[in-house]
């Protein structure tokens, strides 16, 4: 038997551009807690996930009652999870607009031990998700408005991206170096018109490319229908156009573009209002909220049930993170759609270079036993210590703004 003898949990900082969005700017380190899972027989499995500290307290109360776990009970361990959590005073169970903690704690567990199972069998993490059905994954370019660098830093190669002439650029350039065919852009940040704008500039340079905007629900009801309707024909979906499934469900009764969330359906109690309310037609799956990969595998079968399609979403994260979204993507045959992922905006990673490459905008699924990537200890110790030493311990994009522009809300449903 695979027995569980220790876990390591290793919080890091990775450089992170100054990326803009719906409640600020991107902080100069984006933070991820990376998980090691050993064994008695010698092996490690890996696991990535947020580095907020009550997440990694939470993650480490996880840790502790680990030891002796066989790595293949998939269900003693979401039982363990469970048990930890509602011990220590945690509600377990999705609440509307909030991921349930339960499967968030689970998920870089879960990944470890399918990353154990994978190399105990030799095999993939995709062969025990039931097989490729694709032999890699399409994911898209996801373009940000953005400052030239973070204050009083040096310029990245990026530039900035403040109006349509610069997302286009800033699209050339990523769509040049990963071969992306389908393009996200992040809204929210300026007023609709300026944003519906750079979509159709996009639309013009890039007439092949699928088209999608996601202001993170900064739009009311009337703004988003205004929008849904310029752009109908242009893109393939509307992401998260205004809050609550509520609002989703009234913009959708009244436009034929699809709606796609992974604002307002983040936990598995968010979906039967949401089918009742026909209030999103793509729903944006992301393991590391929904509980790991074959719990994001149930999501895609109810998805299927439902009549609802699947995308992938991503938040800033390195390639332990990739290598499983890349795993899961090829496993889940219902997931037509391009998936999110921030990589290209990372200049640091804390795994060996060579088994991650984007061509033509798709990742090769690694083919290497368990998700087929190795850990870098230097690089790992390296991301560490720039934790220790930039002092961020959660993210905050709206404190950071402030720090620039003092008078900045955040824009929910502002336009
Ligand atoms: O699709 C989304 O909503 C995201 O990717 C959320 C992220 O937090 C994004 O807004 C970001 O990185 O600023
Ligand atoms: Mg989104």
């Amino acid at each position: 038997m695979t027995r569980i003898s220790r876990v390591e949990l290793t919080p890091v900082a990775f450089a992170d551009p100054p990326l803009l969005n719906v409640v600020g700017v991107h902080e100069p380190y984006a933070l991820r807690t990376i998980v090691q899972v050993h064994t008695d027989d010698g092996l490690v499995g890996l696991g990535e996930t947020y580095a907020a500290d009550d997440h990694l307290e939470r993650l480490k109360a996880v840790a502790g009652v680990l030891p002796e776990l066989d790595a293949f009970d998939l269900n003693e361990l979401r039982r363990r999870v469970r048990d930890v959590l509602t011990a220590g005073g945690t509600k377990v169970g999705g609440m509307l607009n909030l991921q349930d903690p339960a499967d968030v704690v689970l998920s870089p567990y879960e990944v470890a031990l399918l990353d154990i199972q994978g190399k105990a069998l030799g095999r993939p993490v995709v062969d025990l998700l039931g097989g490729a059905v694709r032999e890699s994954v399409p994911f898209s370019a996801y373009l940000f408005y953005k400052w030239a660098a973070h204050p009083g830093a040096e310029l990245d190669e990026w530039g900035e991206a403040v109006d349509p002439g610069g997302i286009v650029l800033q699209a050339r350039k990523m769509i040049r170096e990963y071969g992306f065919t389908a393009i996200k852009l992040k809204g929210g940040v300026f007023a609709p018109d300026r944003e519906v704008e750079a979509i159709l500039a996009l639309a013009d340079a890039f007439p092949e490319h699928k088209l999608r905007i996601d202001p993170n629900g900064a739009w009311t009801v009337d703004t988003s229908v205004k929008v849904a309707r310029e752009l109908d024909g242009v893109i393939e979906y509307l992401e998260d156009p205004t809050p609550t499934i509520d609002g989703m469900a009234e913009v959708a009764r009244r436009t034929d573009v699809p709606l796609a969330t992974n604002m307002c359906v983040i936990a598995f109690d968010h979906l039967k209002p949401a089918v009742l309310a026909d209030a999103v037609q793509v729903v944006l799956s992301d393991h590391h909220y929904w509980g790991g990969l074959r719990r994001s595998q149930l999501l895609a079968g109810i998805c299927d049930t439902f009549g609802m399609g699947l995308s992938m979403h991503s938040n800033s994260h390195l390639g332990i993170s990739l290598a499983a979204m890349t795993h899961l993507a090829a496993a889940t045959p219902n997931l037509m759609y391009a998936c999110d992922t921030h990589y290209p905006w990372k200049t640091e990673d804390v795994i060996k270079p060579g088994v991650l490459a984007f061509r033509s905008g798709s990742v090769p699924v690694p083919d290497g036993p368990g998700l087929g990537v190795e850990l870098d200890a230097d690089a790992l110790g390296e991301l560490h210590e720039q934790y220790l030493a930039c002092g961020l311990r959660k993210r905050d994009d709206t404190a950071y703004m402030r720090s620039v522009d003092p008078g900045f809300t955040p824009n929910t449903a502002r336009w």
